[in-house]
């Protein structure tokens, strides 16, 4: 079979790695892999793409078919970019931001405020992409950053240091030169059972009835055929006769026909394309087969070096994979704390492991935020579970104040196609209607051929529905549950509850929040308030890690003495860059160490203030 097949897209140029990926997944004979790449191509090809059956490649074809394209144009990662990139560049920008114009915010969240919609139009939901061989240029990611992406996603599976490094540098080039403030999440591979490489191959098939061997032998170079290793020790002793092996969350299926030493015979139930890397997971009467996982350690110790590799570049963010317990959570926390005494990097839970919902409150509460990561999740419980899961999950990161990123096959057609499907929009719909904090995109951003289309999906899916929401379920919402515990700390929460029914009931433009640690920001974007809550802080680190929340507009200012002064003072600076107008109403608060303190005591206020 052909091998080699140049198509030429607007971006980047694509080879064909493995066309079998595709005439299997699209059900596509070997003569008619040419049509299918028609509908890979620019615009000049895709005239053709009528003679492909659209929905026989939205039948999985976009997976499987995607995966086996390798980007041949190197040129994406030879952005180099000497001074002055870096975080210097953009703390110094950030410095001089601050003292000329006295503070800072994203430049893209400035020109909407001037615009027509003014405050209303702001988005509430964040964005998060990940990065990978389709938007990982300069250029590329500065079309996503344009198109409203507030977090870059590295995925540590994949990708050197080397890349991933040129990638932050990138993101700190786009803040420093273009006014953004994107902020960089790094999200660990974790040790769960998996498939070795295929031995140099991209892919390999496995039809219905076939005989394969997963096998612990360790193999240099090319597999034997029908063979494949798996990276975990004590696999051929755990599997059972008669067990299912599910790959990839259900891509391809096995039953388990026999146990030779360290081989394990298999039939294929479900074909399917195997990639390498594939997570698998083993059912047994109906059930996932826990224990395996359980020894594994959540955090590898190709995850530490990982780690070690984040902190070093300064990240905003870590997502730990497969989380068990909190106590992994609690560990991370610890060591990044030492390792980065002065800047704090947020600890990030996935939640995919079926385990994980057996202490579901104690992960969260332990942790800086929390992603339903569908994709590995929808392998260990039934598929069918997946959305009350989701819901779940959001409203207890909701009650217990944490962040809730919402991932996975969002859009996942979009890989391969410009439009999403229906479903497709409706899910994006659900999550933003449940409120979670974020919206991430996997395959669409990093290997798909529509990476900035599917953000702006996202962007005005999320806008369409936050606008119906409001209008629909306006002051319907349920009490939270008190979470504080100290005297402080119920304070600034009854403060934010009554400032956020204030200005709903006000019909305020905007609640205007000073806070050192973004934990009065938290209190109020908990309550999901009508209009946007505009967060000063005076810690550029504080601001990057505040844009992971819900309706939270994060600017960097210096604090004046008081409450008081520090509303004027911030109102006067948005009037002068044409940011509020007059008429606005904005209702303010402030956290006890940034707010007023007098001889008597701290006096802690809610302000409302209509700008003349
Ligand atoms: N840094 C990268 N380099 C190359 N490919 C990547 C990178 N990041 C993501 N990808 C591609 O995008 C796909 C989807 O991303 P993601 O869902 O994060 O990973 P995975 O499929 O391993 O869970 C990956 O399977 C991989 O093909
Ligand atoms: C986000 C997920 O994790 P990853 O893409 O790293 O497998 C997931 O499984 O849904
Ligand atoms: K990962
Ligand atoms: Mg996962």
């Amino acid at each position: 079979m052909a091998n080699t097949l140049p198509v030429y897209d607007v971006r980047c140029a694509w080879q064909v790695t493995d066309v079998s990926a595709f005439a299997d997944r699209g059900g596509l004979s070997n003569g008619r892999v040419g049509l299918r790449l028609c509908n890979l191509g620019g615009s000049k090809l895709r005239g053709n793409s009528s003679l492909v059956s659209r929905s026989g490649g939205r039948n999985g074809a976009c997976v499987g078919g995607s995966r086996a394209l390798t980007p041949i144009t190197k040129s994406v990662l030879k952005t180099e970019y000497e001074t002055p990139a870096g975080v210097e560049a953009d703390v110094t920008r950030l410095e001089r931001a601050v003292t000329e114009r006295g503070f800072e915010v994203d430049s893209r969240i400035e020109e909407e405020l001037k615009g027509e919609g003014g405050f209303r139009n702001v988005r509430r939901t964040k964005l998060i992409a990940t990065i990978g061989p389709s938007c990982c240029s300069y250029e590329q990611m500065e079309a996503l950053a344009s198109s409203g992406v507030n977090i870059a996603r590295l995925n540590m599976c994949h990708g050197t240091h080397e890349w991933h490094r040129q990638v932050i540098k990138n993101c700190r080039r786009l803040n420093a030169e273009k006014g953004y403030g994107i902020v960089v999440m790094i999200d660990t591979e974790g040790s769960e059972i998996h498939m070795g490489d295929l031995g140099g191959v991209s892919s390999a098939k496995a039809e219905d009835g076939e005989e394969w061997c997963f096998t612990i032998r360790k193999f240099n170079g090319p597999l034997p055929a029908y063979t494949l290793p798996v990276n975990y020790e004590g696999f051929a002793e755990d599997v059972q006769v008669g067990d299912e092996l599910v790959v990839d969350g259900g891509m391809v299926r096995f039953e388990v026909l026999e146990k030779v030493g360290p081989d394990v015979k298999c039939k294929c139930t479900d074909p399917g394309i195997l990639l390498p890397c594939a997570n698998l997971n083993l059912w047994r009467d109906g059930y996932l087969v826990r224990e395996k996982n359980v020894t594994l350690p959540t955090i590898s110790s190709k995850d530490w070096v990982d780690i070690d590799f984040g902190i070093s570049e300064g990240v905003d963010f870590i997502a730990v994979s497969f989380v068990k317990s909190p106590d992994v959570i609690k560990h991370l926390k610890s060591y990044v704390a030492a390792r980065s005494p002065d800047r704090s990097i947020g600890v990030i839970a996935k939640i995919e492991d079926a385990n994980s919902l057996r202490c579901l409150d104690d992960i969260i509460r332990v942790s800086d935020g929390v992603m339903v990561a569908r994709g590995d999740l929808g392998a260990q419980i039934p598929l069918e579970q997946v959305p009350s899961v989701q819901e779940a999950i959001i409203d207890a990161c909701r009650k217990l104040n944490r962040p809730v990123i919402v991932a996975s096959q969002l859009l996942e057609s979009m890989i391969e196609y410009p439009t999403p499907t229906r479903a497709e929009v409706a899910d994006v719909s659900n999550a933003v209607r449940q409120q979670a904090d974020a919206l991430m995109l996997s395959g669409e951003s990093a290997m798909g051929l529509h990476p900035q289309k599917a953000v702006e999906v996202l962007r005005g899916v999320s806008v369409r529905m936050e606008h119906w929401s409001r209008e629909e379920s306006h002051h319907e919402k349920p009490p939270l549950p008190e979470i504080s515990t100290s005297d402080t700390g119920r304070t600034s929460e009854q403060i934010c509850n009554s400032a956020t029914q204030i200005a709903n009931k006000l019909g305020a433009d905007a609640i205007l929040v000073y806070t050192r640690r973004g934990y009065m920001a938290s209190l109020i974007s908990r309550n999901r308030p009508d209009c946007p809550i505009f967060a000063f802080t005076e810690s550029r680190n504080v601001m990057r890690c505040m844009d992971l929340q819900w309706g939270v507009v994060p600017f960097q200012f210096a604090f004046r003495k008081d409450l008081e002064s520090n509303l004027l003072q911030s109102l006067a600076l948005l009037k002068a860059h044409c940011m509020v107008r007059s008429g606005n109403l904005v209702v303010a608060v402030s956290d006890v160490s940034s707010a007023s303190q007098s001889g008597t005591g701290v006096l802690q206020s809610i302000q409302v203030h209509v700008l003349s």
